[in-house]
């Protein structure tokens, strides 16, 4: 006999037991009460296999269907997150992705008209520091670092910024259209909307931050027509609307080409280290193009199309992963990235099946917009270290994009790497060495700073360029769902 039956025997008759007790028959039954008492008695009995069987099946389903995948982007402003999102939604929901392609023309179009508003405000400080009796004695809008000298303004010059005076009201329609009910909001910490500006007050180019993706392509619905409807040639977008912003951007299509090819506005921008061409949405190359009456976005154009992102989104796919036939709810939260917000994204870090990390390296010679004190690779780095120390996240699989790869090829044609990394030292100012010491840096602090023995991936990617993303981030959902199941100890 066991100890414990033994320690039970000593307590006391089984008699005393009070559910014992409360089963007994009572005293003096007669065949038929006895009759009801066993048929009740069986029938709670089928009740409560009933109810076992369900308990049972159910963790046997639980079994079955892994919880879903989880997955946070993370990284600072403007590093590719929302660009990462676009690459999943037009890999695993491309119908829905290209749905959207009435509101990306619209973003498109608010691109276009800030680039051409940065260039108008150029020229127009820089006109007013040349205009007799202005000059460096009165304190203008353009305090302006490490300034070049300043090109004379020519009259056609001012005459073509009269011209596309206009486009103000194409940048006021869009954003009456974009923010309708309190769905978007200007960022206010940002200076300026662009990266690698050289002014100190810029404070009247804030950038949109969109708060909810849903609400803000729901405004653009509107410009789709529902019938006869086909997405693929642009047929929906209602490009007969009088009120369409196109109109007006169409109109000003020639006068755009000519400013941007401008060689006072070349020699204006050089001067001011200004690379339009680096940044985000930029779109001035293909100007003919995207302010066609019938312009419809490409996927190119909508990974291109850069909207700030405000909080954070939710977005839910139905993902298989190769050899493996069970479909998988898979979610990836976009978060609206800002400087130190570590902390902001906590909440979001439990429960996580992985991160994907992404460190714009082609910003080693930036620095944020938030704080020019700083330079955007450090300020990756720091991130990076934190996100990977946190005990938060200690068994969390961290991938690491390195992103922005082909900006970072195109600079290195012209700036030096070593001038800003200055550890590189003398080593060849090329791609291969240059991405495969940052490489060996991101690997060295994840190694240091993990707390647990984590695998170290790490993919040099450019989000803009669909096909080379494609199996990379096929490579990463494989990955993290067999982790997933593994953990679910289905494999
Ligand atoms: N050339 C180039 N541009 C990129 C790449 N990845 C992203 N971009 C562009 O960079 C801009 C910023 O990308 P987003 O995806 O909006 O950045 P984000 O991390 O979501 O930024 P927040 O929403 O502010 O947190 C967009 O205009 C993108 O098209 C890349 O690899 N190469
Ligand atoms: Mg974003």
């Amino acid at each position: 006999m066991s100890r414990f039956l033994r320690r039970r025997s000593t307590i006391g008759n089984e008699d005393d037991d009070p559910l014992t007790k409360a089963l007994a028959p009572p005293d003096h039954e007669t065949p038929a009460e006895r009759e009801a008492r066993l048929a009740a008695l069986a029938e709670a009995q089928k009740r409560s296999d009933a109810i076992d069987e369900e308990i049972n099946r159910q963790r046997l389903e639980n079994k079955k269907a892994p919880k879903p995948v989880r997955v946070l982007l993370l990284g600072q402003s403007e590093s590719g997150k929302s660009t990462t999102l676009k690459n999943f939604q037009l890999m695993n929901s491309p119908k829905a992705f290209r749905n959207e392609r009435a509101s990306w023309r619209a973003v498109v179009q608010l691109n276009v008209v800030r680039s051409v508003r940065l260039i108008l405000d150029t020229i127009n400080d820089a006109h007013a520091q040349n205009s007799p009796g202005s000059v460096s004695s009165r304190p203008t809008t353009a305090t302006v670092e490490n300034m070049g000298p300043l090109p004379v303004i020519p009259p056609e010059l001012l005459k073509l910024r009269m011209r596309l005076l206009p486009l103000q009201q194409v940048e006021e329609s869009l954003l009456r259209k974009m923010t309708p009910a309190g769905s978007a909001e200007f960022e206010a910490t940002h200076l300026s909307p662009v990266t690698n500006l050289p002014y100190r007050n810029r404070g009247k180019f804030k950038e949109i931050a969109i708060n909810s993706t849903a609400q803000w392509k729901g405004a653009f619905g509107r410009l789709i027509a529902t019938a006869r409807a086909s997405i693929e040639s642009g047929q929906d977008i209602d490009f007969d609307d009088p009120n369409d912003p196109g109109v007006i951007l169409h109109a000003c299509s020639e006068d755009i080409i000519q400013l941007w090819n401008d060689p006072t506005v070349k020699k204006l921008l050089k001067a001011q280290r200004l690379r339009l061409e680096d940044m985000a949405g930029f779109f001035l190359d293909s100007i003919e193009r995207v302010t066609a009456l019938r312009y419809v976005p490409t996927d190119d154009d909508i990974l291109k199309a850069r909207l700030k992102t405000l909080g954070v989104s939710e977005h839910r796919f139905d993902l298989k992963a190769a050899g493996n036939m069970l479909s998988h709810d898979w979610r990836v939260y976009d978060v609206g990235g800002a400087r130190s917000l570590v902390s902001a994204w906590a909440p979001y870090f439990d429960d996580l099946d992985a991160i994907i990390f992404l460190a714009p390296i082609s910003g080693f010679d930036e620095v944020l917009l938030e704080d020019r004190t700083v330079n955007k690779l450090e300020d990756s780095i720091l991130l990076w270290k934190h996100v990977v120390s946190n005990p938060l996240l200690k068994d969390t699989q961290i991938v690491l994009f390195l992103n922005k790869i082909d900006l970072f090829k195109a600079k290195l044609e012209t700036i030096r790497f070593a001038d800003y990394v200055v550890s590189y030292g003398q080593r060849p100012n090329e791609y291969e060495p240059a991405s495969n010491y940052l490489r060996k840096k991101f690997a060295l602090l994840y190694k240091q700073h993990s707390k647990t023995q984590r695998i170290f991936y790490c993919h040099l990617t450019s989000m803009t360029d669909s096909s080379s993303t494609r199996h990379i981030l096929v490579n990463v959902k494989d990955m993290v769902i067999r982790q997933n199941l593994a953990i679910s100890n289905l494999v």
